[in-house]
């Protein structure tokens, strides 16, 4: 076995965020001088900024939090395809790649490339995705986007339909050197009781 390779964005003040939401910050806010002793840090952050997973409670109120989620299914087996610059993300898409008991599908687009900038558009998942996935086993979609949805949706409807064929949406994963095949991936959201959504430490290493 290989080397794991990070697939994570960085986290620091300048990483971009969905507009509007809370800038992520980090400060030493009780420093050595201070304490002693120490430096003790403090971060305030958006639970959908960098690389991370969304709960169903991001979208549907009584939805499951980052606690209830299954830690299992965020280390495994992976496949990584790569689409290259697709408009949107549909059973065509896909249909000619074998994803038959792949269960947790990462997907390379290229399509967020400036990642010091939040994306204008991005390519969106077909809701109709979802119940073609699932029937292949898919049960955690990867993405190198920082939404299933397209930007200024308010519907949601890939995120309802991917929750609703029981598969889970990891975003903002960096992609961008990696070469589609089988891969081992770990990407643990932390154990947040009551969150939406949580960052991940994502890698991955191939499987040979
Ligand atoms: N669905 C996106 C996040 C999202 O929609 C969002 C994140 C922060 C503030 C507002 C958001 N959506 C507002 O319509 C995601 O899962 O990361
Ligand atoms: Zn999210
Ligand atoms: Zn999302």
């Amino acid at each position: 076995m290989g080397n794991w390779t990070d697939i994570s964005q960085v986290l620091n003040d300048k990483i971009p965020v969905w507009p509007g939401d809370t800038p992520f910050h980090y400060e030493v806010s009780w420093g050595m001088e201070e304490s002693g002793s120490v430096n003790v840090g403090q971060v305030t952050m958006s639970t959908h900024t960098g690389t991370h997973i969304d709960a169903p409670f991001h979208f549907e109120n009584d939805g499951k939090k980052v606690i209830d989620l299954d830690f299992n299914l965020y280390i495994g087996p992976a496949k990584v395809i790569h689409l290259q610059n697709p408009a949107s993300i549909g059973v065509k898409e896909v249909e000619s790649l074998d994803l038959q008991g792949v269960k947790r599908l990462l997907i390379r687009t290229d399509a967020w490339q400036d990642k010091t900038v939040f994306p204008e558009s991005i390519p969106h998942i077909e809701p109709e995705l979802a119940a073609y996935l699932a029937e292949q086993g898919v049960q955690l979609l990867g993405l190198d986007l920082p939404s299933v949805d397209p930007l200024d949706s308010k519907e949601l409807s890939a995120h309802h339909e991917l929750n609703n064929q029981g598969i889970h949406i990891l975003e903002g994963l960096v992609l961008d050197k990696i070469e589609p095949g089988e891969y081992e991936l770990a990407a643990l959201p932390l154990p947040l009781e009551q969150a939406d959504g949580s960052p991940v430490r994502a890698v991955i290493r191939e499987i040979k």
